[in-house]
């Protein structure tokens, strides 16, 4: 029986946002996780929404700059926030990068040493949290649904594109929609993955290819990007590439390009609310 144990507490609108450890057997080492539980909670179950944060973040980045507890409290549904990567291996070369290894973990399950053994944060957040987040909370197993930011979105999206109907929604904002074409990616997969640029195995982590050949329940993906986004224009984001793709498959995705703003958690805390309530909708159906 896996043990959780409590870090904080912080009564939020009503209810309470807490951080948790555990010893994670996919990442084989201890992890934290952030838990919103709205005040719903103390009647029963409510669905869940996971969120995946950007490179260099932890656990703590959407719980205190977000501002998503009033939303999650009026919605009626839990969030979880899981950190980016392992911690704490002492995996030589982990340290080296702010945009690879730690708090860089990509949301793949590596298959290439030295990371193969613990940076599978794909099969961490789509398998091994979401149990542990059933078995612990009052959560409702078959109602969940994912967003992120940035290559948090990018774990939103392949999460969703590699299990069809294991979510009930997914959005992003400011996602990294191509990353076997961006900086980031090519060096995350490169040294995650092995092989190079073509490699048919990095397709399998990127949702521009995964949605090409999307076929499950009908997706509404909801993506917010700034104008004014520094990684937009330095070409590591390319949601035009995501956008064409899904027109090819028929899948519908409404990209709001949002006139000003940047990469930040201004940005981020600006538009949650339109994200929660997204999800809400297809949470309640
Ligand atoms: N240090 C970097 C900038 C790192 C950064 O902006 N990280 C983003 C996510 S980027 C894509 O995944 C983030 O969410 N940061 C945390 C925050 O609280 O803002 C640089 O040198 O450019």
């Amino acid at each position: 029986m896996p043990e959780i144990t409590l870090v904080s507490q912080n009564k939020s609108f009503g209810g309470w946002q807490k951080v948790f450890t555990h010893d994670s057997v996919e990442l084989k080492c201890k992890m934290r996780f952030g838990v919103y539980l709205p005040p719903q909670t103390e009647q029963g179950p409510v669905p869940v929404i996971y969120w995946l944060s950007g490179l260099e973040c932890t656990e703590a980045n959407f719980i205190q700059k977000g501002a998503a507890q009033k939303y999650a409290a009026q919605y009626g549904v839990i969030i979880v926030a899981p950190d980016t990567s392992p911690r704490g291996l002492n995996i030589p070369g982990e340290d080296d990068d702010w945009d690879f290894g730690t708090g860089a973990g990509f949301y793949v399950d590596a298959t290439n040493e030295p990371w193969k053994n613990n940076y599978r944060m794909y099969s961490y957040v789509t398998k091994e949290l979401p149990a542990l987040i059933n078995e612990k909370f009052p959560a409702i197993p078959d109602r969940k649904s994912i967003a992120g930011h940035s290559m948090g979105g990018h774990g939103a999206f392949i999460a969703v594109l590699k299990n069809p109907g294991l979510y009930r929604s997914v959005s992003a904002m400011s996602p990294i929609c191509n990353p076997i074409n961006c900086p980031w990616g090519k060096k995350a997969f490169n040294g995650y993955l092995g092989g190079v640029e073509g490699d048919s195995k990095w397709k399998d982590w990127d949702s521009t290819e995964l949605i090409k050949k999307y076929n499950g329940p009908q997706l509404d993906i909801l993506i917010d990007q700034g104008t004014n986004d520094n990684f937009l224009t330095k070409s590591q984001l390319l949601p035009e590439n995501l956008v064409a793709a899904a027109k090819e498959s028929g899948v519908a995705v409404n990209l709001r390009l949002q006139e000003g703003y940047d990469h930040s958690y201004y940005f981020i805390s600006t538009f949650i609310e339109d994200h929660i309530k997204h999800h809400a909708k297809y949470l309640k159906a």
